[in-house]
């Protein structure tokens, strides 16, 4: 079993458990689904900004702990006046350390779109991430039969919640791709032995239709490298060790996006 199967596995068991304590009714009771989600296809396009997602994540499967004391309102608030397009908070907490919490903290100070960033396997964790503040949810072609897949981006859509289908490879790039999902993003890591190959992103950009916003995900520490997929009509970059892993995760991403060329929002 890979990571990606295990983390799957276990995200079936969670959903049942927290099911059981939180039921659905309650989690409609936020203010949040009342609120208008903010589009990130829409601020992808902004050419006033980088197209940075910027990630908010204390430790992963590949890095182990990464940044244990970075604070969410302080990292989130400085990526966007940094100059990000958007944010993902990692809301997981077994693998990566975050919590729900984590996300309505981010959602309280700041106005930009923000993606939960977890394993979805089940419509419960579409509600919640609603509930907690979430515009856009992350769908892993890895873990999802095609079918599942397409329920749960219809069940999003009608909640309003973008959709950002992650794919590694054409199969699932294929299988998958339809006119249900916003964003498209390919995962340079290799969740499977957890190399990361820029060239996945490259690889991938001609099969993917213009009149789906592509993003590129993970193992991005260069700007170079943000210039280079610009070349193959990339116009998100999902970034989050170059950030997390210094101790001011909020000025490094200032400093990368001064060194971009772009000028930050404030
Ligand atoms: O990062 C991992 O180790 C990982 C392991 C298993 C499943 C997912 C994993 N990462 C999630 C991500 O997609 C990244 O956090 C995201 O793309 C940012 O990547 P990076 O800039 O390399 O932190």
């Amino acid at each position: 079993m890979n990571i990606l199967e295990e983390i799957a596995a276990f995200k079936q068991t969670e959903v049942a458990d927290r099911k059981s304590l939180v039921p659905v009714k309650l989690l409609e009771q936020s203010i949040y689904f009342e609120t208008q989600p903010v589009s990130l296809k829409k601020y992808l396009q902004r050419p006033d900004l980088s197209g940075i997602i910027a990630e908010f994540k204390r430790k992963s499967p590949s890095l182990g702990m990464i940044n244990p004391h970075a604070a969410v309102e302080k990292t989130t608030i400085g990526y966007m006046q940094a100059g990000a397009s958007a944010l993902s908070v990692l809301t997981d907490q077994k693998y990566f350390g975050g919590k729900s919490e984590d996300l309505t903290t981010a959602r309280k100070y700041n106005f930009c779109p923000i993606l939960r960033k977890d394993f979805i396997v089940d419509e419960y964790q579409i509600v919640e991430a609603k509930s907690i503040g979430a515009d856009v949810i992350l769908l892993i072609a890895g873990i999802l039969e095609t079918p599942k897949l397409n329920q749960l981006a219809d069940f999003a859509r009608s909640l309003g919640l973008e959709i950002l289908l992650e794919v590694h490879d054409q199969e699932e790039l294929e299988r998958t791709l339809s006119d249900k999902v916003d964003v498209i993003g390919v995962n340079n890591r290799n969740l499977k032995d957890f190399t990361v190959s820029i060239n996945t992103s490259k690889e991938l950009a001609a099969l993917i239709p213009d009149s789906f916003i592509k993003v590129s995900e993970s193992g991005i520490g260069q700007p170079e490298t943000i210039r280079e997929l610009r070349q193959f009509r990339y116009q998100g970059f999902l970034m989050g060790e170059a950030f997390m892993k210094t101790s001011r995760p909020e000025k490094a991403c200032a400093d990368f996006i001064h060194a971009l060329g772009q000028t930050a929002a404030v």
